[in-house]
């Protein structure tokens, strides 16, 4: 399979686009770290995936993206269990614009706080064997959402981020191949509470069910279907593409 030998962590993972995206890695023979908050759930999604793909292939750690430190003990805890991480998913996000200051921090922060531990580890310039990672945006980052000025803020931050490190990846040879993932919208538990999130702006409530109905929302199933093609390609390539 083509993610054999591979260990990847994926953050915000024990539901909805986090966990597809560890469901896609283990069917490609990868091993997968599941770091999130919720433990109930991420402990019964590692005893269903154990039952699934066989023991010693998931398990879950609890890490709140916000602290630099519960990241940092979750990479760790990682290499010494699987022998490295290859692969990073900084998907945790969080929609809310009326703790907009959270937003901030568990969407852009931790998606930089992410990149930068998976650096001291993979760069090639410093020792590490390079690796791939994926930062999960949103097309919330590439144009303007009136209902939701800090996520959008947030999710063009991201791109601005990983366009800027990928620029400066190829620049210094790090070894590290590094995109951005910026679905629409996605039937999951964040996707369900945004009417309940609008805060200041919630007199855009109408205009955003507007574009709810204009763009559509993908199942979880299609949006599985149609991201496991993508993640292979950019999680495949050898190290003379990096
Ligand atoms: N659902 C959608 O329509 C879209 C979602 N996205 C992005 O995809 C990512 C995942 O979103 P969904 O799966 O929809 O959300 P979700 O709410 O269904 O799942 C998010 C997961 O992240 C975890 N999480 C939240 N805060 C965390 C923190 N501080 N540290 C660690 N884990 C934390 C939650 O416990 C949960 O398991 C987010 O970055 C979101 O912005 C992007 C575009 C569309
Ligand atoms: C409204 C809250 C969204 C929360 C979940 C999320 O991130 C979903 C985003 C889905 C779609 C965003 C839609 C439009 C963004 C604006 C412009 C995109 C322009 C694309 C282009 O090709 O020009």
């Amino acid at each position: 399979m083509a993610l054999n030998g591979k260990t990847a962590v994926v953050t915000g993972a024990a539901m909805g686009i986090g966990k597809a995206i560890v469901e896609i890695l283990l069917q490609n023979g990868a091993k997968v770290a599941i770091l999130d908050m919720n433990e109930t759930i991420g402990h019964c999604l590692v005893e269903t995936l154990t039952k699934e793909h066989g023991p010693d292939r998931a398990m879950f750690l609890f890490c709140d993206v916000e602290s630099e430190d519960e990241l940092k003990a979750a990479f760790q805890k990682t290499i010494e269990t699987f022998g490295g991480i290859d692969i990073l998913c900084n998907n945790a996000g969080v929609f809310n614009e009326v703790t907009w200051e959270k937003t901030i921090t568990i969407n852009l922060m931790g998606t930089i706080k992410g990149t930068y531990l998976a650096l001291e580890h993979m760069n090639k310039l410093t020792g590490g064997r390079g690796g791939v990672i994926i930062n999960v945006a949103s097309m919330a980052g590439i144009g303007p959402l009136s209902c939701c000025p800090v996520y959008t803020a947030t999710k063009h931050g991201v791109i601005g981020f990983t366009r800027s490190f990928a620029a400066a990846s190829v620049a210094s040879g790090y070894g590290i191949r590094i995109n951005a993932l910026c679905p629409g919208f996605v039937q999951t538990d964040l996707f369900s509470a945004i009417q309940s999130k609008l805060g200041q702006f919630s007199a855009m409530a109408g205009a955003t069910q507007e574009l709810i109905e204009k763009l559509g929302v993908l199942t979880i199933q299609d949006f599985t279907a149609g991201l496991t093609a993508l993640l292979l390609k950019v999680t495949c390539l050898t190290e003379n593409h990096l």
